[in-house]
């Protein structure tokens, strides 16, 4: 293969996919935000600021420049975190050829209009540059990927060729790719799970136990499932890697930054005390809120996100919120 690919984000995510794709033998520049994280990833070729101790590829090489990042290249990794991705598109912009395959690996739902990624991309690309779209998603700590841990991921495109191209090229042994064409799913999938991983971890916080857990991942897989229905996803995704898996991962895995945000608050922190000391992005505690506001606005239950929403950003003391689960109306399971 000859592509070459752009990464927009050098986080823990953006850094790990685009050694991924480096350690293949492919051309990859990897772009970062920060000016002085490129100074240090061009010296020690190491990101110590979001991926420690992991020695990055050969083939990679870094920019602070969007332009170099994105001009003339056949794939683009997204890997800014949802919030900022609008402004990273607005710039990105002018810079894109029709053509270009677009990989979004970011996981939240953007505040200020309750939109998905695919959305956000739809509305800022001009259509011809915005309809190459895929999103990769799935159970995948950034830090087990980078140790080459066995993974399993989803690519998603309404284009099953796109998707096809994408699984191909993220493909290693140690990285399984499948492909989808429920592209809705997959995105609230991967955004959803991280409301429900803050839910796990303020049950472990609270010191509640394995019970607990099983069922807030169990009942926060109906309520995603719920709204995504909603929305036009199908069902089936979301007992799959993007749904179920991912739910799994981060309501259970020490890695999650949700799952951690959760066990702070349940241990009792202040929010902004948590977030105050974390380098790192923990899109549920945004990703609550714009949730919430699309379940009220589409008439969808999801009790979960709202006691997430009310803790997070209410001051709602968590043991009454888990109380508040408990004793609602009784009901006969269902989705
Ligand atoms: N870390 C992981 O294991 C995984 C992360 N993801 C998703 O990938 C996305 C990115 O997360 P990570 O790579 O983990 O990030 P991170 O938490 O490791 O680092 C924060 C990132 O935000 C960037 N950033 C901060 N302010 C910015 C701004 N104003 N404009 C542009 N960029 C800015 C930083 O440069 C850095 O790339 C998130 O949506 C996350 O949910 C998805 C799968 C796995
Ligand atoms: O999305 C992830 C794993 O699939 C990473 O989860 P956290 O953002 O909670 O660390």
């Amino acid at each position: 293969m000859s592509e070459r690919i752009g990464v927009i984000g050098a986080g823990s995510w953006g850094t790990t996919l685009a050694n991924l794709l480096a350690r293949k033998g492919l051309d990859v520049t990897l772009w970062a935000y920060e000016a002085e994280l490129v100074e240090e990833m061009r010296a020690t070729r190491v990101n110590s600021f979001f991926l420690p101790g992991i020695e990055l590829a050969p083939g990679l090489s870094f920019t602070n420049s969007l332009e170099e990042a994105a001009a003339r290249k056949d794939f683009l990794v997204l890997v800014s975190p949802s919030q900022v991705m609008r402004g990273v598109l607005a710039q990105l912009a002018p810079l894109l050829r029709a053509g270009v395959v677009l990989v979004n690996a970011s996981k939240g739902i953007e505040l200020d209009t309750l939109m998905t990624m695919d959305q956000v991309c739809a509305a800022v690309l001009p259509p011809e540059v915005a309809r190459c779209f895929s999103v990769l998603s799935g159970p995948s700590f950034a830090r087990e990927v980078s140790l080459e841990m066995p993974t399993a991921v989803v690519a998603a495109s309404g284009d099953a060729a796109v998707a096809a191209a994408v699984q191909r090229l993220f493909t290693t042994p140690s990285f399984r790719v499948y492909t989808n064409t429920d592209v809705v799913g997959v995105e609230i999938g991967g955004a959803l799970k991280n409301v429900i991983a803050v839910a796990a971890g303020i049950s472990d916080g609270l010191g509640l136990g394995h019970n607990t857990r099983a069922a807030l991942i169990t009942r926060g897989l109906a309520e995603m499932t719920r709204l995504g229905l909603s929305m036009g996803a199908q069902a089936e995704t979301f007992a799959g890697l993007a749904g179920m898996g991912d739910l799994v991962l981060t309501c259970t895995g020490d890695l999650s930054r949700n799952r951690t945000v959760g066990m702070k608050l349940g241990q009792g922190m202040k929010l902004a005390d948590i977030l105050g000391e974390m380098r790192m992005v923990a899109e549920g505690v945004k990703t609550a809120e714009s949730a919430y506001r699309l379940a009220r606005r589409t008439g969808v239950e999801m009790p979960i996100t709202e006691k997430v929403y009310q803790v997070l950003h209410e001051d709602k003391p968590a043991r009454q919120a888990v109380m508040e689960l408990m004793t609602r109306d009784l009901k006969a399971e269902r989705w």
